[in-house]
C-alpha cells in the first residue's frame, strides 16, 4: 500500500515561507483532492514530494523511504506527475517525448505509439510538434506520459486545466482506472469536476495543510459539497 509522510516541512523562495506542513501522513490509496487558494503552496507541496523542490527544512518518506539527494532518482520511478505545462518540451514532437521518456525509465517500446495515444482519446499523428497542440491535448498527452511507467503515486496538477468536456471525461476515467491501490493528488480549482473524482480532501491556507477530510463525510454535512466545505474552512463561513 503506497504511503506518503511530510514532518516539520518547510520551503521559502524568499524570507517568507511558502510551505510550513507540521505533519501529512496519507496512509491509504486512493485519490485525494488538494484545494486552496492562489498561492498557497499546493504546487510547491507536490513538487517537494516528488522530489523536483527540496525542502529547506523537515523530512518526506515514500513508502517509509526517507527521500533524500542519494536516493532520489530511484524515488522518482515510483511516482508519476504533470506540472503546468513549460514550453520546454513544445519543440520536440510526440514521437520524441514518448522515445525520451521510455528511454530514462527503461521500459520496453511498444510497436507502434497509438495504444499509448488512445488510451487518452488523442488522434494525432506522432511527428505532431508538442508546441502545436492544443493546451487540453498536451494534458491529455502529458497524462498518458505519466502513467506509462506504471507508478505507484500519480501527481497531477490541474490536471482539467484546458480540457472540452470529453476531455475531462476521458482524464477523469483514466484517472479512476489507474487509481486502484495507488495514490492519487490532483490540485484543480475546479471542485465540481474535482469532488466527482476524488475520495479525500486536502486543504491548505498560507502553506499550511489542514487535516485529511474525506467527500462522504463533506458530503453529508455540507449541502453545496466541497464548494462550501472551501469556503467554510478557507473564508470561516458557516454552512
Ligand atoms: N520558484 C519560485 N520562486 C519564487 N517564488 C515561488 C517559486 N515557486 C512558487 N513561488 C511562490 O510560492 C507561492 C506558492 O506558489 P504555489 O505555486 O505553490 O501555489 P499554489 O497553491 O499552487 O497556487 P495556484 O493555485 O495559483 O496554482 C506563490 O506566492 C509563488 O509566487
Amino acid at each position: 500500500m503506497p504511503t506518503l509522510k511530510m514532518l516539520d516541512v518547510t520551503k521559502s523562495f524568499t524570507q517568507t515561507p511558502i510551505l510550513n506542513v507540521d505533519s501529512l501522513y496519507l496512509k491509504t490509496s486512493g485519490i485525494y483532492g488538494l484545494i486552496g487558494p492562489n498561492g498557497a503552496g499546493k504546487t510547491t507541496l507536490l513538487k517537494c514530494l516528488c522530489g523536483l523542490l527540496f525542502p529547506d527544512t523537515g523530512t518526506i518518506f515514500i513508502d517509509d523511504e526517507r527521500l533524500s539527494l542519494t536516493n532520489h532518482a530511484e524515488i522518482l520511478m515510483k511516482i508519476g506527475s504533470v506540472f503546468a505545462q513549460s514550453d520546454t518540451i513544445f519543440n520536440l514532437t510526440i514521437d520524441e517525448l514518448l522515445e525520451t521518456h521510455y528511454y530514462f525509465y527503461k521500459l520496453k517500446r511498444p510497436r507502434d505509439w497509438h495504444t499509448v495515444l488512445d488510451s487518452v482519446g488523442l488522434k494525432v499523428p506522432v511527428q505532431t510538434k508538442i508546441g502545436d497542440l492544443s493546451l487540453g491535448m498536451r494534458q491529455r498527452l502529458l497524462l498518458a506520459v505519466a502513467i506509462t511507467h506504471q507508478p505507484e503515486f500519480l501527481f497531477l496538477d490541474e490536471p482539467f486545466n484546458g480540457l472540452d468536456p470529453d476531455g475531462v471525461l476521458i482524464v477523469k476515467q483514466l484517472i479512476q482506472k489507474f487509481a486502484q491501490d495507488k495514490l492519487v493528488i490532483i490540485t484543480s480549482h475546479d471542485l465540481t469536476d474535482l469532488q466527482a473524482v476524488i475520495e479525500h480532501v486536502l486543504i491548505m491556507t498560507a502553506g499550511s495543510v489542514h487535516p485529511i477530510t474525506s467527500v462522504s463525510e463533506i458530503e453529508n454535512n455540507y449541502p453545496n459539497g466541497l464548494a462550501d466545505y472551501y469556503q467554510a474552512i478557507v473564508h470561516d463561513k458557516k454552512k
